[in-house]
């Protein structure tokens, strides 16, 4: 690819044991985005995000991140706009890292990497009955991305680095009283789109991917926190949760459209 990316042995990745490429997948993720490839599509409209911090249920360790989850049974949390025909109900947030801060994140820009990116993922609750459901169709899913990147201690996601010891191991959980994901986001409007996948098993070609521009800051002592997390269950040898990422997936024939000139 035009990353310059490691080479993984015979296809299977390390994490989860099973094929980096799903054989037939023309629309997998994460891709790099080349800026210059990208084009501004001025029909895209700005992405309206309402959430509702009392719809935060809990957070907790599912031995492939950490995930903080979302009352789902009605509209009180969606997104709608930008690249999006229907509205999407938020479902749950969580991040992919790296051991050390030279790498970390999923999607690249230019194929700059980041330490860290955060998705928030929703599902079309217009057509849909439910998350499980709209995993199957191809325009059931709706991610935001935001890239994490090295700078000033972030306010907001402190609240949850305060809970990670809690959730040390894969299946613990702890209940958060509200949390507004919206504080997690970048002021700025501009983003990327494009039509690919869940990037962790089951990988469903079902994910309009909105990858936001600007990368919001975090500082190392809250990254290092993300680090003492484990893959492993209480008991277990203790396996430390990083490099949580999948490879570059190649992008096909596929366009990254950008919501700014
Ligand atoms: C809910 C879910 C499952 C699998 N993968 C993802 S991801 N990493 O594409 O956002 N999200
Ligand atoms: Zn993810």
């Amino acid at each position: 690819g035009a990353c310059a990316s490691y080479r993984l042995r015979d296809g299977v990745h390390p994490l989860w044991q099973s094929p980096i490429t799903i054989p037939g997948g023309s629309r997998q993720s994460p891709i790099n985005i080349q800026w210059r490839d990208s084009v501004y599509d001025p029909h895209l409209k700005p992405l309206e995000i309402r959430y509702d911090p009392d719809t935060c249920l809990h957070m907790w360790n599912n031995g492939y991140s950490f995930l903080v989850e979302f009352e789902d049974t009605t509209d009180k949390s969606i997104i709608t706009g930008g690249p999006l025909e229907n509205n999407y109900r938020l479902k749950q947030f969580h991040f992919h890292w790296g051991a050390v801060n030279e790498w970390g994140s999923e999607h690249t820009v230019d194929c700059q990497v980041f330490p860290a990116e955060l998705h928030l993922v929703h599902w079309n609750c217009c057509k849909f009955e439910s998350f499980e459901e709209a995993l199957m169709d191809e325009n059931g899913l709706a991610v935001i991305g935001v890239f994490l990147k090295l700078g000033a201690n972030h306010n907001g996601l402190q609240k949850l680095v305060d809970a990670l010891p809690s959730i040390k191991y894969k299946d613990s959980l702890v209940e958060l009283e509200e949390f507004d994901p919206s504080c997690l986001l970048p002021s700025c409007p501009d983003y990327w789109t494009y039509s690919g996948s869940l990037t962790t098993p089951p990988l469903s070609e079902s994910v309009t991917w909105i990858i936001k521009k600007k990368a919001i800051e975090v500082d190392e002592d809250q990254l290092e926190v993300f680090r003492m997390l484990l893959f492993s269950q209480a008991g277990e040898d203790e396996k430390r949760m990083v490099d949580n990422f999948r490879p570059l997936q190649p992008i096909m024939d596929r366009t990254v459209r950008s919501s700014f000139p």
